[in-house]
């Protein structure tokens, strides 16, 4: 046993497990009438509901207990305070410091981060304002239209998503493109339609060494140049967001161009960071800033909050609760929000890449279950197809449903069932449908004895399936950032608990480097192939393809 698991918090949700056994929550509505409001809180713009979850005051006592044992509260504090809690890489894990508007000092080894990242945020404001007001321009003296923002991992996913989930607030008159595959097809495509002289782009990397990213770059800057662009006149058209400036300007991005972040700010947690450009060129500098406040409010929460009533530290608990003492593998997010429809891909980076371990503190192997598989779509869709299998499938999986009151330009009509769906879902998987419900159903029907109780047995569902229901105010600027650090305490609480180091990512690191390694052997023809028999066969494969 590790010390996890041994410890007396474990073993004390251990019985707690035992004892809630097949308990049905339907009963506890039906016994509670109190119970929603009990097991709901609300703060900055999102109400939290997490009644429709197996859980109890008891098990509720016992999940605070092992927070309180695994030290959450100090391991958060040490974060917020720039201690090196990155030990494996032996980095200060400070996204936080983006976004804080305390006014207050940070400190990194001995030296206050917040000036630079002020004089960041000042010159990403300026130079978004000369973009949107025309003093920016292109080479030719067009005014910049496009934008083709180049990166991927956290530097595409932050963007992008974010990007598209405040579409209601984008600034007129300047698309924004998003290219991350190193598949040429999704480059040419965004180059196809563009007019290089009205063109900027945007080339983000934390580590500027990333090959899908360098080589978008390259070919961006090989369409520029083949356009009638010169060398000189790039500095025009490209610019770089990268923690490695010697990098980036040998690559050719002049240095005035380059917009710096710091080894400080994990790439899943960097679109606070100048990686966050694209999103202000998209919104405009005032909706990015909003952002930028809403994650402090919920920092805020996450730091102030007792326990009892921090909704990071609640839906961390309950995650733990279903992943470690019901065997449950994955976690569904159904955002019933057309623009919040990449959300689930942003949260699956952030706790996924972050969680992905087992290995915990220095060196022990870990004996119990970490980060679940994040996965969904947007609402409604997935009620007609994968909704199935968390209705009566063999899997438990719980669901964080997710519905703004308000929606910009709003239908009544539609937006009444879309939440009609989202609470409907809720409900069934909740209360399910027991045999008999299903028998009196078929009542009538002409059915035989045999057939109605075959039929009935089909329809029965056994619900008693956990979700949380996630309301927003309205999703602006503002809330989302709330919203984004809410995921981000969330997986740093379950990390924390876990004992794991949730911000490093060597598995990934791995995949680059071996990458690479094949690279080498398929575009050297004379490059021996003394790899796995395997991947020998594939590449020899390929190269006899070309
Ligand atoms: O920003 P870059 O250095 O190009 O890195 C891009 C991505 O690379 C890796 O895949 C990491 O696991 C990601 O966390 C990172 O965001």
């Amino acid at each position: 046993m590790t010390q996890l698991t041994a410890s007396p918090a474990w073993q004390a949700l251990q019985l707690q497990a035992q004892r809630i056994g097949d308990q049905h929550m339907r009963d506890w509505f039906a016994q509670q009438p109190e119970r929603a409001g009990r097991y709901s809180l609300s703060d900055c713009g999102i109400t939290l509901d997490y009644s429709k979850n197996r859980i109890n005051d008891a098990v509720l006592e016992s999940l605070f207990a092992l927070a309180k044992q695994q030290q959450v509260t100090s391991k958060r504090d040490a974060m917020f305070a720039g201690q090196v809690v990155n030990h494996t890489e032996g980095r200060a894990v400070l996204h936080t410091a983006l976004r804080d508007f305390s006014g207050d000092s940070i400190w990194v080894n001995d030296s206050d981060v917040t000036p630079e990242i002020k004089a960041t945020q000042v010159r990403i404001k300026a130079f978004v304002e000369a973009i949107h007001n025309g003093t920016h321009k292109g080479y030719t003296g067009k005014p910049i239209k496009q934008v083709v923002s180049i990166g991927i991992g956290g530097s595409f996913l932050g963007p992008k998503i974010m990007s598209e989930a405040l579409k209601p607030y984008w600034q007129q008159g300047l698309n924004v493109h998003f290219v991350a595959n190193v598949d040429g097809c999704h480059i040419q495509d965004v180059l196809a339609g563009l007019d290089h002289e009205e063109t900027l782009v945007v080339m983000s990397s934390k580590s500027f060494s990333t090959q899908e990213t360098l080589q978008n770059t390259l070919t961006a800057k090989d369409w520029f140049l083949r356009s009638g662009g010169t060398q000189q006149d790039i500095a025009k058209h490209f610019v770089a967001v990268s923690s490695n400036v010697k990098a980036a300007t040998e690559f050719g991005i002049a240095e005035d161009n380059i917009f710096p972040m710091w080894d400080w700010v994990g790439g899943r947690y960097s679109l606070w960071s100048a990686i966050g450009l694209p999103i202000a060129l998209r919104l405009g500098y005032e909706h990015y800033e909003a952002l930028l406040k809403g994650a402090y409010e919920m920092d805020c929460h996450f730091k102030t909050a007792p326990l009892e009533q921090n909704m990071p530290v609640i839906m961390a608990l309950l995650g733990v609760w279903y992943t470690n003492f019901f065997g449950a593998q994955s976690h569904v997010l159904l955002p019933y929000y057309h623009y919040l429809r990449g959300f689930p891909a942003y949260v699956q980076q952030l706790d996924m890449e972050s969680n992905g371990k087992s290995v915990a503190a220095e060196k022990e192997t870990v004996d119990y279950a970490t980060g679940p598989v994040i996965w969904g779509s947007e609402g409604t869709n997935g009620q007609h197809s994968f909704h199935q299998l968390i209705h009566q499938g063999q899997v438990l999986i719980p669901a964080d449903f997710m519905l703004p009151l308000k929606v910009p330009n709003q239908d009544a009509t539609h937006h009444a069932m879309l939440a009609s769906n989202c609470f409907g879902q809720t409900q069934a998987l909740m209360q399910g449908k027991t045999y008999e419900e299903a028998y009196a159903e078929l009542e009538d029907k002409g059915l035989s004895e045999e057939k109605r109780v075959s039929l009935a047995t089909h329809k029965t569902m056994p619900g008693n399936k956990p979700s949380n229901t996630l309301l927003f105010e309205q999703l602006d600027p503002r809330t989302l950032g709330s919203l984004v650090a809410l995921y981000e305490h969330k997986v740093f609480v379950q990390g924390a608990i876990w004992n794991i180091n949730s911000f490093d990512q060597w598995g990934v690191e791995l995949g680059k480097v071996l990458g690479n390694q094949v690279l080498d052997k398929i575009q050297n023809a004379d490059a021996a192939l003394d790899l796995d028999g395997s991947t020998n066969a594939l590449i020899e494969r390929f190269r006899n393809a070309q």
